[in-house]
């Protein structure tokens, strides 16, 4: 089992997020996690990555607790920009990713050039927009590749260009057997990702696959109330 989280409950003082729920992952492949606005994605990711405990419950990571130590070896996590350091140029993160990981410095030219970022590399990111944020958190990502990726709106703020250049780029992780827990408001173009998605509802988090014909906004809507 990849992933397993099991009869987990978390909330904050006045407000459930999870209550008992429950998830797998057995197969390797890119799965997305979609709920509205606070219903708790970022909190389950932090959950998994052991940045926040929950009140019951267990999370397992490849058949192991998720102990730092597993989440270290086994989990990369793109979290939001707010984890970068302005006055850091972007090659300057990759370094510090590649120095803490014990990852070959030369490993950071293959991810910037993947995501076409080699021309603005060397800049602070307190200069960086939001797209160049985004690219340089997943190139942080890609640079650990760890089999579970678990990715926090790694599609946001993205032009057409960067998006296809990261829908490439997460598609071949699904081809090469890496799997990414991908979180998203992006209904379509997490479609064009993949069609395994888990949805957060009264507390719970449900699979769902999309079968042929069906689309991710009917489902959303069918969840959280807006008739199409
Ligand atoms: N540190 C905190 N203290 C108290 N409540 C918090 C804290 N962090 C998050 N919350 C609350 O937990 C709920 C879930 O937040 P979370 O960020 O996980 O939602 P999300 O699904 O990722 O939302 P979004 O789609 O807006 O990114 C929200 O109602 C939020 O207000």
């Amino acid at each position: 089992m990849i992933l397993q989280v099991a009869d987990m409950s978390f909330g904050w003082r006045q407000q459930p997020i999870f209550a008992h729920a429950s998830m797998q992952i057995e197969q390797p492949g890119l799965y997305g996690l979609v709920a509205p606005n606070g219903a708790g994605k970022t909190t389950l990711l932090n959950l998994i990555a052991h940045l926040r405990t929950p009140q019951s419950g267990q999370i397992m990571i490849q058949g192991q607790p998720n102990s730092p130590q597993q989440v270290f070896d086994q989990v990369a996590f793109l979290q939001d920009n707010s984890v970068l350091y302005g006055y850091l140029s972007g090659r300057e993160h990759l370094r510090f990713v590649a120095e803490t990981h014990q990852i070959p410095i030369t490993a950071i030219e293959s991810v910037a050039d993947q995501l076409d970022m080699v021309d603005y590399l060397d800049r602070r990111v307190k200069k960086y927009s939001l797209g160049m944020k985004q690219r340089l958190l997943l190139a942080m990502a890609l640079l650990v590749d760890r089999p579970l990726m678990l990715l926090d709106e790694p599609l946001n703020g993205l032009d057409p260009t960067s998006l296809s250049i990261v829908r490439e780029t997460l598609l071949d992780l699904g081809k090469k057997g890496t799997t990414a827990l991908i979180s998203s408001h992006n209904l379509d173009e997490m479609m064009r990702i993949t069609r395994d998605i888990f949805f957060l509802v009264d507390h719970q988090i449900e699979f769902y696959h999309l079968a042929a014909g069906e689309t991710a906004e009917a489902r959303y809507n069918e969840l959280y109330g807006k008739r199409s």
